[in-house]
């Protein structure tokens, strides 16, 4: 994710452009605008925020996980792209970024009964969430935040649901093969065992801060 790179820049690149094809409400304008303003959690762009919506669309999406809500811009394109009585469960560790999301969601209308906000880290809440149950699992934020709860995050995912994680590609390391620091290492087997998961079709798409996307099947 890209703090640096405002959305809607006036860039004639293709990702300038998928940026400024995506549509933001006001509401998503403010949320990004805050968002950059917390400590450690730049938002999506909007090229991925829209993608999120069309993933969740595509699998007619009622019910979303949303690990590592930030202050909820992610959380607002994926409630545009799920279904109207779609619930989302978005969970975050840090109590400012949950406030954050809540008064997105509240500024955009959205009824209390579509967002869950849960205060805690992916093992201490993953363990109280259905397995299966779940038509999409976004995770933001760095991997080794989730990593050791990868098979946890897989088994929320319904059969023909998608897993989505963001980020992958920022500062472009995963591609050096000489760059070996922890985070890229980490990116590098969360990346393998998507991949390597035969229940997983998987695929990584070099969007804003790269999406790593994969559908499971039977
Ligand atoms: C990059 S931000 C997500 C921004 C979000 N995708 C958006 O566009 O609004 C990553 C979030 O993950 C949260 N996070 C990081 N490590 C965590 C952990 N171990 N448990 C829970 N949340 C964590 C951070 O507090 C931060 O809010």
């Amino acid at each position: 994710m890209s703090a640096d790179r405002p959305p809607s820049s006036g860039g004639t690149d293709g990702a300038a452009y998928a940026d400024r094809f995506a549509t933001e409400s006001p509401e998503m304008t403010a949320a990004r605008n805050r968002a950059f303003h917390l400590p450690g959690s730049p938002p999506v762009e909007p090229a991925v925020g829209a993608t999120l919506a069309v993933l969740a669309a595509g699998v007619g999406a009622r019910s979303v996980v949303s690990i590592g809500s930030g202050g909820g811009l992610a959380g607002l394109w994926l409630l545009r792209g799920m279904r109207a009585d779609g619930v989302l469960t978005a969970l975050d560790g840090d109590p400012e970024q949950l406030r954050a999301a809540r008064k997105a969601f509240a500024d955009a209308g959205v009824a209390s009964g579509r967002a869950r906000l849960i205060f805690g880290t992916p093992a201490e809440v993953l363990p109280r969430l259905s397995s299966g149950a779940y038509d999409m699992v976004v995770c933001a934020g760095q991997p080794r935040e989730y990593s050791e709860q990868l098979a946890q995050v897989l088994g929320l995912v319904r059969v023909g649901g998608t897993l989505v994680c963001h980020g992958l590609l920022q500062d472009g390391r995963v591609a050096d093969r000489t760059a070996r620091d922890p985070q890229t290492v980490a990116w590098r087997e969360v990346a393998r065992a998507v991949r390597e998961e035969e229940t997983l079709l998987s695929a990584v798409l070099p969007i804003g801060a790269g999406l790593l996307v994969a559908s499971k099947r039977a």
